[in-house]
């Protein structure tokens, strides 16, 4: 069943096209990762689909709605788990709960309930009473998760939950989307680490620049680039090497400097390693070569010319 779907959605801010004719569809049950870089549209995406902020054409169903589609009703099925805090700091943890509880209209001893609930789910009970100034980074975007479960959404969205938080923290997070999805609820989850995505993801969806560029399982996504192969060379001095003349070379489709390893994407049987080895050599020495099979990153890479962390300063 779709539980979400946008058709030929375009959203402009002033001349800034954000959507581009973005064609999306969620099915019951699945947890879509939504990739992209910075500036992608992943936020407008989310907003728009949430009826969060108008958009210019396109149309938009929810839960089997075409007409009324953010009704009082429609909305009370969603969830948003956002990309920044929404805790308040003076409330304690409970106290959070219950007041995003109330807003979703949840009363009484069902309120009560519900909010213990959310707090058990994100491994919160202890820290039921204490205020998330004395939590850690971990904590709080927990706590940010549960303000958004109270009510039971059918379909939750959330908009890198994880940013800036430890990996055990970020485990316990993973955990806790499958747990979800277990119980039934549909997921869309956007994130810059992949692999979160190649965990959790039934469905990728990279978008680039407003549009939909592909989308698949990840193993449908990697076979997609296997014509491509990629190899890791590891210098002495990666600052001088000539990544532009580098590029230049035929069958060579990307290549990126990390730290002291240059990765370089090409065209399979392009047999160019002689001369990529001999342009490194002019200008850095040579400590180790290593070919490696495709992966996501690489999918991502290879579609939109952009590494996923690109201008990131987290963690
Ligand atoms: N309120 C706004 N006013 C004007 N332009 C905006 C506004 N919000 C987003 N944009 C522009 O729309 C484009 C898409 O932005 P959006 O925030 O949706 O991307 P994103 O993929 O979520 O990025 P990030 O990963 O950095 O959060 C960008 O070019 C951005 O500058």
């Amino acid at each position: 069943m779709t539980i979400a779907a946008m058709q030929g959605i375009v959203k402009r801010y002033g001349n800034e096209l954000a959507l581009d004719y973005v064609d999306l569809s969620i099915q019951e049950g699945e947890i879509v990762g939504l990739l992209g870089p910075n500036g992608a549209g992943k936020t407008t995406l989310i907003h728009t689909l949430l009826g969060m902020i108008p958009f210019d054409k396109g149309n938009i169903q929810l839960f089997g709605r075409t007409d009324n589609v953010f009704s009082h009703e429609n909305k009370q099925k969603l969830g948003l788990v956002t990309q920044e805090l929404t805790v308040f700091e003076d409330l304690t943890a409970k106290e959070n709960l219950e007041f995003f509880a109330g807003v979703y209209g949840l009363k009484g001893e069902e309120r009560k309930k519900r909010v213990e609930e959310a707090l058990a789910f994100v491994g919160l009970s202890s820290k039921s009473g204490k205020t998330p100034a004395t939590f850690s980074g971990g904590m709080k975007r927990r706590l940010n998760i549960a303000c958004a479960l109270t009510h039971h959404p059918k379909l939750l969205i959330m908009d890198e939950p994880t940013v800036g938080i430890d990996p055990q923290s970020r485990n316990h997070i993973m955990e806790t989307v499958k747990k979800l999805r277990e119980q039934g609820t549909t997921i869309l989850y956007t994130t810059h680490y992949m692999e979160e995505v190649q965990t959790i993801a039934s469905r990728v969806v990279i978008v680039d620049q407003g549009q939909i560029i592909t989308e698949g399982t990840v193993n449908e996504l990697i076979a997609n680039i296997q014509h491509e192969e990629k190899v890791n060379i590891d210098v002495s001095a990666p600052g001088d090497v000539p990544v532009e003349r580098l590029k230049g070379l035929e069958g060579v489709k990307n290549v990126h400097v990390d730290g002291s390893t240059v990765q370089i994407i090409s065209t399979v049987g392009s047999g160019n390693l002689d001369r990529l080895l001999s342009l490194i050599k002019e200008t850095s020495g040579v400590v180790g070569i290593q070919a490696e099979k495709p992966n996501l990153e690489d999918v991502f890479l290879t579609l939109t010319g952009k590494q996923l962390r690109d201008g990131e300063g987290e963690e």
